[in-house]
């Protein structure tokens, strides 16, 4: 590569970090740093971009290669080379060994990024145009569909911050020049020689015949990929649109996707399922979940487990719920003492947590001694605006309140009297008439 392509490849990238900063609040750079090539370069083109923002380098150190504690050094020994104004931070993880070592690794890499991401810090990911390809061809073999095969997205939100890859339109020859150009070192693992996974057999084995046969090859992945990617957005946002007109985002009404076609069943229910849960249903599973829950002509047998999730139906309404609620909580309780004008938080056994707030308006408890517990049977309370007492369950029922959820919601009492289902019903015993100073109850699921 000449002097020219190598400018080029500076130009864009500097062009890159000038848009984001152009378009977002930015408050710094952090280097997903392996010390390979790709990171290397992505690195070097940072710094030279001149934004004026810091700038850390994150390694994460799986502890498996026997070369680790050199790559450490060399992440180490690079940050230091620019005047002590890189930060290089190590974080070592240890990775599960059962199932895909390739798979537990990289979840275990993305959950660092997104701990140790900042407020509006950037995390910048040395991904090029030949991961791209690879990652293409990779999920082809699998059969993904239109999500999997939209390829390795270019940004997306990272928990506070952002996840931006600006090289992904770069081929890995061209960032090989430049280094050689700039004189830069990096480190080679081991690992991307062995061919037993498939990510290096497509490297090593498949990639080159493609490229040898079409030389445009990595540029018309890139432009699949961008066409799909295109038509998956439009897509999830027709869907989105159906999801908020059922106002179905909670849970999936059943009725009205019964009367789409049945392809276009099996597409909404897979958007939604990963909407709500970030999974990805398989083929197998989604059938299972239409004969067996969807289709299933009982209500409450309907139940099917997957992962760490259940699907449940009530009312031909479709529920994703964790499996953690189903704690058993019926013996469970505490209390707690309010100060006046004085915020108080009690957290729950289900990861759960109820804030009362001072309010001298609105619905509010005023007794400043409250127990929590959960429901055993038999309880009773008289809502706002009703005149006479009502049996808890038959007010769950009239809500709609799906029957594995009622053993799960927080009563509060005051001297045996249930004062307030959570923060969804009071009793009339909390409005007053006066402005008498109570709590507002918030309860945060
Ligand atoms: N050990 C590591 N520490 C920090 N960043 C890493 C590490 N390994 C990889 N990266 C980041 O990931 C980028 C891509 O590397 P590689 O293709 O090996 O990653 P991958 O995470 O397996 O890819 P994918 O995210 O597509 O699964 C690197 O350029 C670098 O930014």
């Amino acid at each position: 590569m000449n002097q020219k392509h190598s400018s080029d490849l500076s130009d864009r990238f500097s062009n890159q970090i000038h848009d984001l900063l152009n378009t977002n609040h930015v408050s710094g750079w952090c280097v997903a740093f392996s010390g390979g090539l790709d990171s290397r370069v992505l690195l070097d083109l940072l710094v030279a971009s001149s934004s004026d923002l810091p700038v850390r380098i994150l390694h994460v150190h799986h502890g498996i290669s026997e070369n680790a504690d050199d790559w450490v050094e060399f992440c180490q020994t690079t940050a230091e080379s620019y005047s002590g104004n890189i930060e290089a931070i190590i974080e070592r993880v240890s990775v599960d060994i059962r199932g895909s070592f390739e798979e537990n690794a990289r979840k275990a890499r993305y959950q660092v990024f997104e701990s140790t991401l900042k407020p509006n810090e950037v995390l910048l990911m040395g991904h090029h145009l030949n991961d791209q390809a690879e990652t293409f061809l990779q999920r082809l073999a699998r059969g993904s569909g239109l999500t999997g095969l939209s390829g390795i997205p270019k940004k997306r939100a990272l928990n506070q911050g952002l996840l931006f890859r600006p090289l992904i339109d770069e081929s890995r020859e061209d960032l090989k020049s430049y280094a050689q150009r700039r004189n830069l070192h990096w480190v080679e693992d081991e690992s991307n020689a062995f061919e037993a996974y498939d990510r290096n057999y497509l490297r090593h084995q498949i990639l080159p015949t493609f490229i040898a046969r079409w030389p445009r090859f990595l540029n018309s992945v890139s432009r699949s990929v961008k066409v799909i990617s295109q038509d998956a957005e439009n897509l999830a946002y027709y869907r989105d649109q159906w999801l908020d007109q059922y106002r179905s985002l909670e849970a999936l009404d059943l009725n009205a996707l019964s009367e789409l076609p049945e392809s276009e069943q099996c597409g909404l229910l897979s958007h939604w399922v990963r909407r709500r849960s970030g999974y990805s249903l398989s083929n197998e599973q989604l059938r299972v979940l239409l004969n067996e829950v969807i289709h299933s002509p009982q209500d409450a047998k309907a139940v099917l487990r997957v992962g760490e999730f259940e699907y449940r139906r009530f009312q031909n309404r479709l529920y994703l719920v964790p499996s953690r609620q189903h704690l058993d909580l019926s013996h469970w309780r505490c209390s707690i003492k309010l100060e006046e004008n004085c915020s108080g938080e009690l957290f729950l056994p289900d990861g759960s947590h109820l804030i009362f707030e001072p309010a001298v308006s609105g619905q509010r408890i005023t007794h400043s001694q409250i127990e929590v517990c959960y429901r055993k049977g038999g309880e009773h309370f008289r809502p706002v605006g009703h005149s006479q007492s009502k049996d808890l369950k038959k007010w769950f029922q009239e809500q709609a309140i799906p029957p594995w959820q009622r053993s799960n919601i927080p009563l509060l009492y005051s001297n045996q009297t249930l004062l307030a289902v959570a923060d969804l019903a009071f009793d009339q015993l909390c409005v007053c008439e006066d402005d008498r100073l109570g709590w507002k109850v918030v309860w945060h699921r």
